[in-house]
């Protein structure tokens, strides 16, 4: 029998609240969302999407992304890891590829957060692989950095963020405050 490891301690949520600052409340996020639908909604014109969410950090923004899109959408989704609670990325881990065929059809990548971009970069090259005609990346949010790798960006962007550690809205802090109502930044 192998022995049992002790759960790593977790840097408390508390004190990452205390001293961090709400960038985005509940309501601010509600209206940019509702403008994301209606911009994507003219994109679509009509045609029915797969609406492909990138778990975990998107759960949160996908399903209200969703429910401002007015066109119908067929939903799957497709789970890539590459900071695994951890605070820096490191490689990508897919732990669920896409089930739907994707061939000839449009894709809506929604993710949370595009950051240096390699997942959402990994998870749209997948897509074309799969044969998606068109990849149309949504992104509740981007960071203002010079790291973003090349040949990718979001079609459609929420908010831009400064270059500092967020979280709340899905996104964690050592897989904590994912269902804060609004996005945070550390110090
Ligand atoms: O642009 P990048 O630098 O690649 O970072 C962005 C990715 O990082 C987060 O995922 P994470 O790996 O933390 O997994 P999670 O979705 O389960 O939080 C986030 O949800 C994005 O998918
Ligand atoms: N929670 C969270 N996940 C990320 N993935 C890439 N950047 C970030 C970030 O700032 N916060």
């Amino acid at each position: 029998m192998t022995t049992p490891v002790a759960p790593t301690p977790m840097p408390p949520l508390s004190a990452a609240l205390a001293s961090a600052d709400l960038l985005f409340d509940r309501a601010t996020l509600e209206g940019v969302i509702a403008d994301l639908g209606r911009r994507i909604d003219a994109a679509l014109d009509g045609e029915r999407a797969v609406f492909l969410t990138v778990m975990n950090g998107a759960l949160i923004f996908a399903g209200h992304l969703a429910l401002a899109i007015r066109t119908d959408l067929e939903f799957d989704y497709v789970h890539a890891t590459r900071y695994r609670g951890a605070t820096s990325g490191s490689e990508l881990h897919w732990l669920r590829e896409p089930l739907v065929p994707l061939e000839g059809r449009t894709v809506l990548l929604v993710d949370d957060i595009l950051d240096e971009g390699h997942t959402l970069k990994a998870v749209r090259d997948d897509c074309v692989r799969r044969g998606a005609k068109r990849v149309l990346i949504v992104s509740l949010c981007t960071k203002q950095h010079d790291r973003l790798v090349d040949g990718i960006g979001a079609d459609f962007n929420g908010v831009e963020l400064p270059d500092r550690y967020v979280f709340g809205f899905g996104m964690d802090y050592h897989e904590q405050g994912r269902n804060l109502p609004g996005i945070y930044a550390l110090k």
